[in-house]
């Protein structure tokens, strides 16, 4: 059984009978009689002592925002070593949970249902313990939702911030283990290189934005991704039953013609694929799914820590070791026809031979080795992480037919206008593409990629909302429950781009508790600051190039038993992946 997060609506008064079932927690009318036990969990004997730290919850945080704009902090209730997890205790976790603590049961099928239940008891700034995030056996993560609070823990992170990778020990592992100096191998300092916040980040972050990160560099990849992206296109109508399958390949498609200039055709069903390719894409999906899944799950989180390699952690070095092959294989294909002078323009112009060429100045302190692992993680990064961005625009898509005609129409006319009928950097300007930039930032509102993609570090004592938090502690920024708050936003659950369009909405949400919404910081998935994610430009390319193209070419409508993105069902692999319903799919020019 799926839920979610209409069936949340909790404090509206709907009860959820579903939800009791499956998430284990108190439905909203129930919540309150609940939160009255859990204030009492002390006194009733639970064994652990934070069970009543938090609840006060006279206050909906909306009440919060409008009426007390500083936000007192909340703690949701934590166990040693499990932290908020309670339910993965083994043998009474669940009992405990229940009778005690009540904290929503997360699991890989539920993050926008959990992460809009802890804002609707906690608020928009509370602690939470996440077992394996955040430094030692008690590691309190601070969640804030406002923009200006999160802003300042970016300030102060200063030149070498931390970044989400830092949380992927496993991958740090699996790379010292390979001699990746690119994780720090080999050297003194314990600090995992690009995976941790040193000088050596900062050196590889550098090499590897160069080229990819300005809007010029990235712009400069558009007619490459376009054409990928058309050809992609072919396969929609062969794919209509396995759309996550096509955008995979899509996504595939699309990256290579960035890194090496290439047209590797997967997603076309008419043109042979290289086997390597096809096994590469799985198992690019396959090895981050594993690597999310240690982090995400508080006994391979903990089991992790302590140094210990569970069966998860085997099928990730399993998966690594051969994506590493064949990764190499390529690279050091690519490599020798470049020293032999034989790329083609488009491959000339790749990011790889242009990183080539800057590994191999003078000036260069790169070596070879590195440059291929840096490769190998962006490779590894680029394709379910673009494709989910792309799988929920198309839920909408295919859900609001009235929005995929608009979205046609305004496509229509600049392929009408131009010569060759191909899309171009040009086209899909936000002044130039509105609705289509409107369609994206819709989809983001009601559903991320995943909630929370920002986690900051304090290097010194800070003050949040009034609250110093010391020095040292994770803070997180939910960018997810205000922007689904009826309170705050009309009809939430209704897939309005126009939301977005112009600055008259703009305006009438200034001064009220809906303005935190036009923030930098809810705009997009790709976090902010100096780790902000380099692939972001070329994604959100990416992104725009094969929904226009798709949507310029097909006519795509979900079935009748999917009447909403709420009818769709999802599952954390790297980011939260939509399974895509088969699609009715017509052909726009047959
Ligand atoms: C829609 C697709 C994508 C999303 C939503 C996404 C999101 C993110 C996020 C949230 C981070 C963490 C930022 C932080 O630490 O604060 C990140 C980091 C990163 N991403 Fe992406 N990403 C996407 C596509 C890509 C692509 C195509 C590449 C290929 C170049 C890529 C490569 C990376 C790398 C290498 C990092 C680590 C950067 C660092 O720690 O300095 N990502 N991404």
């Amino acid at each position: 059984m799926h839920f979610r997060t209409s069936q949340l609506r909790l404090s509206r008064g709907h009860t959820s009978s579903a939800l009791h079932s499956r998430v284990g927690f108190m439905a909203t009318v129930r919540l309150t009689a609940s939160f009255s036990s859990h204030a009492q969990g002390k006194e009733s004997g639970c064994p652990f002592g934070t069970v009543n730290a938090a609840l006060d919850v006279s206050n909906s945080s909306i009440q919060q925002a409008k009426s007390a704009p500083t936000p007192t902090l909340k703690d949701v209730p934590a166990v040693p070593f499990f932290g908020a997890f309670v339910n993965a205790i083994p043998f009474i976790g669940t009992w405990l949970n229940n009778t005690f603590y009540k904290n929503p049961e997360a699991n890989r099928h539920n993050a926008y249902d959990t992460h809009y239940e802890l804002y609707k008891r906690f608020g928009t700034f509370y602690t939470t313990y996440i077992p394996g995030m955040g430094e030692g056996l008690w590691p309190k993560v601070y969640i804030v939702m406002d923009p200006e609070e999160m802003k300042k823990v970016i300030r102060q992170e200063g030149a070498y911030p931390r970044g989400l990778v830092e949380g992927l020990k496993p991958m740090a592992k699996w790379m010292k283990k390979n001699g990746f100096k690119l994780a720090g191998a080999g050297s003194s300092d314990d600090n995992n290189g690009f995976l941790g916040r040193g000088e050596t980040w900062k050196k590889y972050r550098n090499f590897m934005q160069t080229d990819l990160l300005s809007p010029t560099s990235a712009a400069g990849y558009v007619p490459g991704v376009a054409n990928a992206a058309k050809i992609a296109s072919r396969g929609v109508s062969h794919y209509a039953r396995d759309l996550n399958t096509f955008f995979n390949y899509a996504a595939f498609d699309m990256f290579q013609s960035i890194m090496f200039g290439r047209l590797s055709k997967l997603a076309d069903p008419n043109t042979p694929s290289d086997p390597a390719d096809v096994e590469f894409c799985q198992l690019a999906v396959d090895s981050l799914t594993y690597l999310i899944q240690m982090s995400d799950d508080p006994t391979e989180a903990i089991k992790g820590a302590m140094g210990i390699e569970t069966e998860t952690y085997n099928k990730y070095e399993r998966t690594m070791d051969r994506l590493k092959n064949i990764v190499m294989e390529k690279l050091e294909a690519f490599l020798a026809k470049y020293e032999r002078g034989e790329l083609d323009e488009s491959e000339r112009n790749s990011y790889f031979a242009l990183a080539i060429q800057r590994q191999q100045s003078e000036h260069s302190d790169i070596t070879q080795f590195e440059l291929m692992q840096m490769a190998l993680i962006m490779l590894n990064a680029s394709v379910d992480t673009t494709s989910a961005f792309i799988n929920w625009a198309l839920v909408h898509l295919s859900t609001n037919m009235d929005v995929q005609e608009k979205l046609y129409q305004e496509l229509k006319q600049h392929v009408d206008a131009s010569e060759d009928g191909m899309l171009s950097a040009d086209m899909l300007t936000k002044s130039k593409s509105p609705y289509l930039h409107a369609v994206l930032r819709e989809s983001h509102r009601m559903t991320p990629v995943y909630p929370s993609l920002m986690f900051k570090s304090t290097v010194g004592d800070i003050e949040l909302h009034g609250v110093t938090v010391p020095k040292g502690s994770l803070v997180g920024f939910d960018s997810y429950p205000i922007g689904m708050d009826p309170d705050v936003v009309d009809e939430p659950e209704t897939f309005k781009p126009e939301r977005w369009m112009g600055d008259e909405p703009v305006q009438k949400r200034k001064g009220t508790s809906a303005e935190v919404l036009d923030s930098v910081m809810y705009r997009d998935p790709f976090s902010q600051g100096a780790r902000r994610c380099p692939g972001s430009r070329v994604a959100v390319n990416e992104t725009q190039l094969i929904l226009s193209r798709v949507i310029l070419d097909w006519k795509i409508s979900a079935p009748n038993s999917v009447k909403s993105y709420k009818d769709v069902k999802y599952t954390m692999k790297t980011l939260l992946v939509a399974h895509l319903p088969e699609m009715t799919v017509e052909a726009r020019v047959p």
